[in-house]
C-alpha cells in the first residue's frame, strides 16, 4: 500500500440484514461555511465538532494563507478573523474542494497582494467563470486564462465595493453562496439577481442564508433576488451538525440489506440536503423513525424502481444510483446535469462503473436510466471522488468481489469511512 492510487479495498458483503448504529462526522458544507464566516467576523469563533477531512483542512489552510489563524481546541477550532494587512503574494491550495475554490477568492480581495488559486488537476475542470465575472463587476481584479476554471489570480485591493450584480449560478449553487457569504464584508453589501436557469442545490442556498443570520448578518430573499447588508459578523460559538450526505450510504445499507441502521445525532431541524432521505427512503420501501437519539431506517422486503429529480440534492446521486441497482424495476434520475462539473463527471462515471459490474445504466443529458440486472464483482474506479467510494461500498453489500480503487480518496469528507463501514457490518 505504498501508493494510494494502486490500492484497492474489497467492499465487504453483508451476510445478514444489518442491525447497527453509526455516528458520522460533521457536515463539510456547514464546517467550511462556519470557517469562512468566522474569518470575516469581528472576534474569534469557537467552531465545535467540525468535520476534520481533506476539504476542511484545505479551508483552514486557505484562510491561514489569506491572513487568518486558527487554534485547535478540545472539540474543534477557535477561528480568528482575517487580518487585512496581508502584503505578500501567496498561493491558496484548492485540492478538489468546490467550497474552497468558490468561497475564498472574494476573501483574497481583503489583503494587499496577489493570491494564486490552484489545486488538483480535477479542480482545473470545475466551473467558476460566472463567479469570477460577478466578482469583477463588484470591483475585484482577477487574472485568468479565460477557461472559466482554476488557476486564476486575485489581486489584493483591500476589499470590494460590492453592490448589485447579476449572476448565472446554474452550474453550481456555490457561486451564489460565495457572493452571499462574503457580502457582509463588502462596502455596500451585495444584491445578487439570479439570471439563467435556476441554481441546483437549493438546500445549500438555504444553509448559506441560515448561517449568515446566525452570524448576525441581515439577509433577504425575494424570489431570485438576494440581499446581504454590510455588517461586522459575530458568533462566539458554532456547533456543527453531523453530515447527512455522509450518512446516506449507511442508511442505504439498511435498505439494501433489509436491515436496520440508526444514525446518531440526526438534527431535528436542518437545511442539509441529506434530510431529504427521510422522504426518499419510504418511497424505496423503508420505514424511517426519527427520535431524540437520531434517525432509524429499516429496509423493506424489496425496493421499487422510481423516477427522481435530484436537482436540489445532487450530491446524493452516487449513493442513490448504487442503491437503485438493487430495485425490482427500472429507475430514472433527472435534473443533475451539473454533476458533470463535480469532483469528476459523475454521470459518465456512474454509468461506466455501474455498467461494468453488470447493471444496465445509460447516461441522459441530465441524469441516468438504471435497469437492474444481476451484478458481479470487478474493479470499481473512483475518479478521485469520495462519493463514488461510498456508492461502491453500497454495491459491495450484495455483490461479492467489488474492488474499490483508491479508497483513500473518501478522505475528502470522511477519512474514517472504511473503518466505520467495516464496523457497521460487525
Ligand atoms: O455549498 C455547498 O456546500 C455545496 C453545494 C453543492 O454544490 P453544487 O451546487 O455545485 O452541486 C453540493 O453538491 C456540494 O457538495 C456542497
Ligand atoms: C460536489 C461535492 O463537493 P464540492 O464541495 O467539492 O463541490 C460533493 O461533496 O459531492
Amino acid at each position: 500500500m505504498t501508493n494510494a492510487h494502486e490500492d484497492h479495498w474489497i467492499a465487504p458483503v453483508a451476510t445478514a440484514p444489518l442491525d447497527a448504529g453509526v455516528r458520522v462526522p460533521g457536515s463539510k458544507s456547514i464546517t467550511n461555511r462556519a470557517y469562512v464566516l468566522a474569518a470575516l467576523a469581528g472576534a474569534p469563533t469557537r467552531v465545535r465538532v467540525p468535520l476534520d477531512s481533506r476539504d476542511t483542512r484545505l479551508m483552514l489552510g486557505a484562510l491561514t494563507t489569506l491572513g487568518g489563524r486558527s487554534e485547535a481546541t478540545t472539540d474543534g477550532f477557535l477561528v480568528h478573523p482575517l487580518s487585512g494587512s496581508r502584503a505578500e503574494p501567496a498561493t491558496v491550495a484548492l485540492g478538489n474542494a468546490g467550497t474552497v475554490a468558490r468561497f475564498t477568492p472574494a476573501l483574497a480581495t481583503l489583503g494587499q497582494a496577489p493570491v494564486l488559486f490552484d489545486g488538483d488537476e480535477a479542480i482545473r475542470r470545475r466551473p467558476i467563470g460566472p463567479l469570477l465575472t460577478a466578482l469583477r463587476r463588484l470591483g475585484a481584479r482577477i487574472d485568468d486564462d479565460g477557461r472559466g476554471a482554476p488557476p486564476f489570480t486575485v489581486q489584493g485591493d483591500a476589499g470590494l465595493r460590492g453592490g448589485k450584480v447579476d449572476l448565472d449560478s446554474s452550474a453550481s449553487s456555490q457561486f451564489l453562496s460565495a457572493l452571499l457569504l462574503a457580502g457582509p464584508s463588502f462596502d455596500q453589501g451585495v444584491t445578487v439577481r439570479l439570471v439563467g436557469d435556476a441554481p441546483p442545490s437549493e438546500p445549500h442556498i438555504a444553509m448559506t442564508l441560515d448561517m449568515l443570520r446566525r452570524f448576525g448578518a441581515t439577509v433577504a430573499r425575494e424570489g431570485m433576488e438576494f440581499h446581504v447588508a454590510p455588517t461586522k459578523l459575530s458568533c462566539p460559538e458554532y456547533v456543527v451538525e453531523p453530515d447527512l450526505s455522509t450518512a446516506a450510504p449507511f442508511l442505504a445499507a439498511a435498505v439494501a440489506t433489509g436491515g436496520t441502521v440508526r444514525v446518531k445525532g440526526w438534527p431535528k431541524h436542518t437545511t442539509q440536503p441529506g434530510d431529504w432521505l427521510r422522504t426518499l427512503l419510504p418511497a424505496l420501501g423503508a420505514s424511517v423513525e426519527p427520535d431524540d437519539a437520531g434517525l432509524t431506517v429499516t429496509g423493506g422486503s424489496s425496493i421499487p424502481g422510481v423516477e427522481l429529480d435530484l436537482h436540489e440534492v445532487g450530491e446524493l446521486t452516487p449513493v442513490v444510483a448504487a442503491l437503485l441497482c438493487f430495485a425490482d424495476g427500472p429507475s430514472v434520475i433527472t435534473g443533475v446535469a451539473h454533476l458533470r462539473g463535480h469532483e469528476t463527471d459523475r454521470i459518465t462515471a456512474l454509468a461506466t462503473e455501474l455498467s461494468a459490474l453488470g447493471a444496465e445504466v445509460t447516461e441522459t443529458d441530465d441524469g441516468l436510466r438504471i435497469t437492474p440486472a444481476t451484478l458481479h464483482g470487478g474493479v470499481f474506479h473512483t475518479y478521485q471522488d469520495h462519493r463514488l467510494v461510498m456508492a461502491a461500498a453500497v454495491l459491495g453489500l450484495r455483490v461479492d468481489g467489488v474492488r474499490v480503487e483508491n479508497p483513500a480518496t473518501v478522505g475528502k469528507t470522511f477519512p474514517e469511512f472504511v473503518e466505520t463501514w467495516t464496523s457497521m457490518l460487525g
